[in-house]
C-alpha cells in the first residue's frame, strides 16, 4: 500500500509496527513522532522510519494512517488533540494500548467527527522499552486484538489489517469491554503478581543476603516481567482498576484457602491443587503465541564457559537448523549451566537433540 503512515511514540511497540509496515509496505512513508528526541534520532540511526515530524500537528493532517503508540495515559490526550484538527477524510487512526475501554471511549470525540478509529493491541512484546529494543518479528504468530466500533465500516478494518499484515499477528476483533477483562487475567494481573514475588523477595532479603544469591531458576523465569516499564504498568493498572480489583479479591480468597491446607497439613488438597494447575496449564494452546509462547525449549546441561552457545551454535549452523531464542540459566553457581534453545516447530528440536548428542557428550532433555 501507498501513502503517510505517522507513529506517535517511536519505542519498542512504535518501532516495531513501522518496520513491519515498511517491509511490508516499502512505498510507504513512515514519519516518527516522539516526545524524546533522542528516541526520534534512534529511529532514524536504525532507519526505522523515514523522518521525524517536527510536530503532531503538522503531520496529523496529510497522514492516511496514524499509529498512537505512547503509555495508555497520554493516548487519551493525543485523540484529544487530532480530534482538533483536520484530519483526511479516510484516515484511519488506530492505537496499541494495553487497554481499551478507556481509549475507546475517548475515541467518541473522532467518531463525532466521522473519523474512523479502531482500538488495537499487539498482544506481544517484552519487560524492555525504547525504539533500540525494536524488531520486526515480534508480533509473528501473536494475537492482535481489534476493537473497531460499529460506525466503522468493514472495508475500514480490513484496509488497517491490510496496513499491519507485515506483523504476521493474527487479528481477532473484540468488545473494548472484554479485551479489558481477558488482558486482565492472563497479562495485566500476572504482572502485579510478578512485582509483589519481587518484593517479598527483597524483604527476605533484608535479613539474608543469600536470597539474592539463590534467586534463580524458577523465581528469575516467573519474575521476568517485574523488569517491564513502571510507568507503563502504573498507567495499564489505572485504566484497567475494576477489573484487577475484582481479579484480586479471588486472588486473596484463593490464597486464603491455601492457607487454610497448610495449616490443617491437608496433604490431598495440596497435591489437587498443584495438580490441577498442572493440567489446565499443560493443556493451554502452545500452537499460538498467546498467552504461552509457541517454544519448542531444548534443555542442555554445559559447562558454564564463555564459548559454550558459539559451540552449540556452531553445530546447529553446520545442519541448518534455526533457532528461535537461547540463554543460559545459572542454577549451580560457577560450575554448570542449563543452556536453553527454544525452537519454532518439535521437529527442529529432534534434529537439534540429536546433532547436539552426535557432537558432545552434554545431557539434554526436553520441557513437555
Ligand atoms: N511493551 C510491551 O510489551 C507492549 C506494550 N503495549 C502498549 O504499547 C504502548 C507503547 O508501549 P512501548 O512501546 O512498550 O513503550 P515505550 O516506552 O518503549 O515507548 C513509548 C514511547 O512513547 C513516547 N511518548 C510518551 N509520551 C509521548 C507523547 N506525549 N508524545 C509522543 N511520544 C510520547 C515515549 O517517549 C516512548 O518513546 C503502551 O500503550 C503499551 O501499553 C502493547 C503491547 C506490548
Ligand atoms: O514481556 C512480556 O511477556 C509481556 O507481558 C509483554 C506484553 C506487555 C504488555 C502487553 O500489553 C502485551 C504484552
Amino acid at each position: 500500500m501507498e501513502g503517510r503512515v505517522l507513529i506517535i511514540g517511536l519505542g519498542l511497540i512504535g518501532g516495531s509496527l513501522a518496520m513491519c509496515i515498511k517491509e511490508e509496505h516499502p512505498k510507504a512513508e513512515l514519519i516518527g513522532f516522539d516526545a524524546d528526541v533522542n528516541q526520534m534520532d534512534i529511529a532514524m540511526m536504525l532507519g526505522v522510519i523515514d523522518r521525524a515530524a517536527g510536530s503532531i500537528e503538522r503531520e496529523a493532517t496529510m497522514a492516511d494512517l496514524i499509529i498512537i503508540a505512547t503509555p495508555v495515559q497520554t493516548t487519551g490526550s493525543i485523540i484529544e488533540c487530532l480530534a482538533g484538527l483536520q484530519l483526511k477524510k479516510e484516515v484511519i487512526v488506530t492505537d496499541t494500548g494495553s487497554t481499551k475501554a478507556y481509549i475507546s471511549k475517548k475515541a467518541t470525540c473522532l467518531s463525532e467527527k466521522g473519523i474512523n478509529f479502531i482500538g488495537g493491541h499487539p498482544m506481544a512484546g517484552s519487560h524492555k522499552s525504547g525504539v533500540a529494543a525494536a524488531k520486526k518479528i515480534l508480533f509473528e504468530n501473536a494475537f492482535y486484538l481489534l476493537t473497531p466500533e460499529t460506525v466503522v465500516s468493514r472495508e475500514t478494518v480490513d484496509r488497517l489489517k491490510k496496513w499491519l499484515s507485515g506483523t504476521r499477528a493474527k487479528f481477532l476483533d473484540v468488545s473494548p469491554e472484554e479485551h479489558d477483562f481477558l488482558t486482565g487475567v492472563v497479562s495485566h494481573f500476572p504482572h502485579i503478581i510478578a512485582a509483589s514475588l519481587v518484593h517479598q523477595a527483597s524483604r527476605a532479603d533484608e535479613g539474608n543476603p543469600l536470597i539474592n544469591r539463590l534467586a534463580a531458576g524458577g523465581f528469575r523465569d516467573i519474575t521476568r516481567i517485574a523488569s517491564s516499564n513502571p510507568r507503563m504498568w502504573r498507567d495499564i493498572l489505572l485504566q484497567n482498576r475494576e477489573v484487577l480489583i475484582s481479579l484480586l479479591s479471588d486472588w486473596q480468597d484463593e490464597m486464603g484457602r491455601v492457607k487454610e491446607l497448610l495449616v490443617t497439613n491437608d496433604r490431598e488438597s495440596i497435591f489437587e491443587f498443584f495438580d490441577s494447575a498442572k493440567k489446565f496449564r499443560d493443556g493451554l494452546t502452545v500452537s499460538d503465541k498467546g498467552a504461552i509462547p509457541s517454544f519448542y525449549d531444548l534443555f542442555v546441561d554445559v559447562p558454564d564457559y564463555p564459548g559454550v552457545i558459539s559451540e552449540i551454535t556452531g553445530y546447529l549452523a553446520v545442519e541448518d537448523i534455526s533457532i528461535t531464542n537461547i540463554r543460559i540459566i545459572e542454577t549451580r553457581e560457577d560450575i554448570y549451566g542449563v543452556l536453553v534453545i527454544s525452537f519454532q516447530t518439535p521437529d527442529d528440536r529432534a534434529r537439534a537433540k540429536e546433532c547436539i548428542g552426535k557432537n558432545t557428550d552434554y545431557e539434554m532433555s526436553v520441557a513437555e
